[in-house]
Formats: C-alpha cells, sequence, structure tokens
C-alpha cells in the first residue's frame, strides 16, 4: 500500500518534469524560430549600403516606423506635434523654404501659400525663396508674423524637365549666397501642391527625404531608378532602400548644401554626354540618398496626390499634389 503510493508519487512527480520540460522546449524552440525570425528581417547592412534586404514601410502588423538605419520614419501617432514644436521653439530656429514657380506653374502659388501660412511651421520662423520668372505674377498672400517672402527672378525655359532639374543649382546657389547666414533648416518643396494637415517640427532633421506616395509598397525591382549605366543617377535593381519623391527635400542648410551640390554636378556630367535621368533631379535624388541616408524619413503623409484615394495606413494627408492637366501647364509634353 505504501509502496503503491510512493509509485503513484514517483509517477506523477516524473510526469510532472517531463510536462515541464516539454513546456520548457516549447517556449525555448518558439523563441528560438522568433529570434531566427528576427534576424531574417533585420537588415543587413553591408558597408557600401548595397545587398541587403529591401526595407518595408508598411508590414503586416501596421506601419513601420524605423529605417534599418535607425531613422525615425514619420508618421501620424508617433509624435506629440505640441510637444516637438515646443521643444524646437526654444531653439529660435529659421527655416527657408524654397519654391519654383515658372512658366504657368505661377498658378499654384496662391493655394501653396495660403495653404502654407495655415498648416506648415505654424509659429515659426518661416523664410520663403520664390524663384520665378514671373516676379509680376507672384500672387499677395498675407503672412504671419515672423513670415518672410523673397521673389528671386531666374530666366524661363521652355522645357519643363530642365526647370525641375536646374532647382539643385539654384538651391546650391541660394545657400552658398545666402542661406548659410540666414537659416537653419532649408525645405525644397513642389509648388503644384496643397498643405491640407499639420506640418510641424517633427519633420526637421539633420537630412529629411520623403517616401513617394506611388511607390511604397513596390518592390524594388520595379522603384523608377534610373537604369542606364551611363547615367551618374544609375541604381542597379538589387539595391536602393525606398523610392524617394524630388518634391520635398530637406534638412540642415549645410547638408541639403552638399545634396544639390552633388546632384548638380552629377547632372552636369550626365548633360556632359547628353544624357538625361529618367526622372530628372528626383533619379540623382534617389542615387544620393543611398550612398547619404536621411537621418529623417517622411511617410507619404506628407507627400501624397490628389488623385489617389487615402489608404488605411495614411491617417492624415499633411502635403499633397493638387491634380494638374500637364498638357495645359508644363511648356512641352
Ligand atoms: C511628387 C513628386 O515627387 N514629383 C516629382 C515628379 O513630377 P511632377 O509631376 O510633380 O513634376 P512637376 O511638373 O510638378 O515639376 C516639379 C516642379 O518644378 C517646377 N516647375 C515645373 C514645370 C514648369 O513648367 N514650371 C515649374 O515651375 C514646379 O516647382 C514644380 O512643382 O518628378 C519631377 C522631376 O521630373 C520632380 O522630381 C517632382 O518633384
Ligand atoms: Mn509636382
Amino acid at each position: 500500500m505504501i509502496r503503491s503510493a510512493q509509485n503513484i508519487h514517483s509517477f506523477l512527480f516524473v510526469l510532472l518534469g517531463m510536462i515541464l520540460s516539454g513546456l520548457i522546449y516549447v517556449g525555448y524552440t518558439s523563441t528560438w524560430e522568433n529570434s531566427t525570425n528576427m534576424q531574417q528581417d533585420v537588415n543587413l547592412y553591408s558597408p557600401q549600403g548595397l545587398f541587403y534586404k529591401q526595407p518595408i514601410v508598411v508590414g503586416t502588423g501596421g506601419i513601420v516606423t524605423l529605417t534599418p538605419w535607425l531613422a525615425p520614419i514619420v508618421w501620424e501617432g508617433t509624435f506629440d506635434p505640441q510637444l516637438i514644436d515646443s521643444i524646437y521653439k526654444q531653439q529660435n530656429i529659421t527655416i527657408a523654404t524654397t519654391v519654383f514657380a515658372l512658366g504657368k506653374y505661377t498658378q499654384f502659388l496662391k493655394t501653396f501659400l495660403e495653404s502654407a501660412e495655415q498648416q506648415y511651421f505654424v509659429g515659426f520662423r518661416v523664410s520663403y525663396y520664390i524663384f520665378t520668372d514671373k516676379p509680376e505674377d507672384v500672387p499677395v498672400v498675407k503672412l504671419g508674423t515672423e513670415r518672410y517672402l523673397t521673389v528671386l527672378k531666374v530666366p524661363s525655359s521652355n522645357r519643363w524637365q530642365e526647370i525641375t532639374l536646374r532647382r539643385m543649382e539654384k538651391l546650391e546657389k541660394l545657400i552658398e549666397s545666402q542661406l548659410a547666414n540666414e537659416a537653419d533648416y532649408v525645405f525644397s518643396l513642389d509648388v503644384d501642391t496643397k498643405f491640407y494637415g499639420h506640418w510641424g517640427a517633427e519633420s526637421l532633421g539633420r537630412l529629411v527625404g520623403v517616401i513617394h506616395p506611388g511607390y511604397y509598397q513596390t518592390p524594388r525591382e520595379q522603384f523608377p531608378y534610373e537604369r542606364r549605366p551611363k547615367s551618374q543617377a544609375f541604381i542597379p535593381s538589387a539595391e536602393g532602400d525606398y523610392y524617394y519623391g524630388g518634391a520635398v527635400i530637406g534638412g540642415f542648410v549645410k547638408d541639403v548644401l552638399q545634396l544639390a551640390k552633388t546632384c548638380r554636378k552629377q547632372l552636369d556630367a550626365d548633360a556632359a554626354i547628353s544624357i538625361e535621368a529618367v526622372w530628372q533631379e528626383e533619379s540623382h535624388l534617389n542615387k544620393y540618398f543611398i550612398y547619404n541616408k536621411p537621418s529623417k524619413v517622411l511617410s507619404p503623409e506628407y507627400l501624397w496626390q490628389d488623385f489617389k484615394a487615402k489608404t488605411k495606413e495614411v491617417k492624415v494627408i499633411r502635403f499633397s499634389q493638387v491634380n494638374k492637366n500637364y498638357a495645359a501647364v508644363r511648356p512641352n509634353p
């Protein structure tokens, strides 16, 4: 009787041991499997910045908020706008903002400026620099306190491609001649746009790019990078992180100068052999960002397109390309 009770006890003890070790084993393997999965998800950064897995923008669990080089990807819900603005306001900064309006694009200035006054760095010192061939067409828009506007006359061009790619050179010269002493940060923005939501200090960083709204879920091989090896903007199909939009470039004045200068040189080198990258300066910008990673990446909330339906990831549209009739506004097809 006593013996069989002892047997039952030892049997139960052994059984309990087996169950516990089984549980521990299951726990162990699942953690181990997770960590292997995690390892596979880590984007391996080779010294050249090349040949690693494409970083994702939207995953199965939702939006991704960090790049593999630990730069924030700025999405609604990841920051407190009042808090961030108050931190940067203490620094008494000036944000220069350049915009080009040549030919018929002067018609976009009114909406651009009026909506910027409502949404863009409200409460900060902002200096707009408007490059135009028609200064008389720049509308008078009431600006808030400590908001300034300078009109800079530039020659017109009868090729839109020439206009957009010349922006790098003009930005470079403006920074060298004026901004280095006048501003802390600079943004270069497309003019055929409208601000619909808050755009504040959360967008500030050393070097800032925006994920193009048309390609944030596209496999890297299908990015519209320049694919002809002859061009300085050439990117092979296994390379690149994101497809960045040319409509938003920002950062410290010094870092944007480096970007503009490098892209301008690459554009000149291409021009010398009569090649124009598929998306002009945007192609060169994408090349630059592979080797000089942005320290902050703006989500497509910061560059949408009015014709695009809102998707579930995009909770707020802050800045968007307005619909335009290309044939009617551009000087050439
Ligand atoms: C959303 C986005 O990332 N857009 C980019 C894209 O097409 P987009 O279709 O947005 O190019 P676009 O026609 O808006 O041209 C870019 C900018 O150049 C200026 N402009 C252009 C034509 C003209 O006659 N007058 C004038 O002032 C204006 O500031 C305009 O916003 O590709 C362009 C390069 O090819 C630029 O990289 C744009 O930033
Ligand atoms: Mn545009």
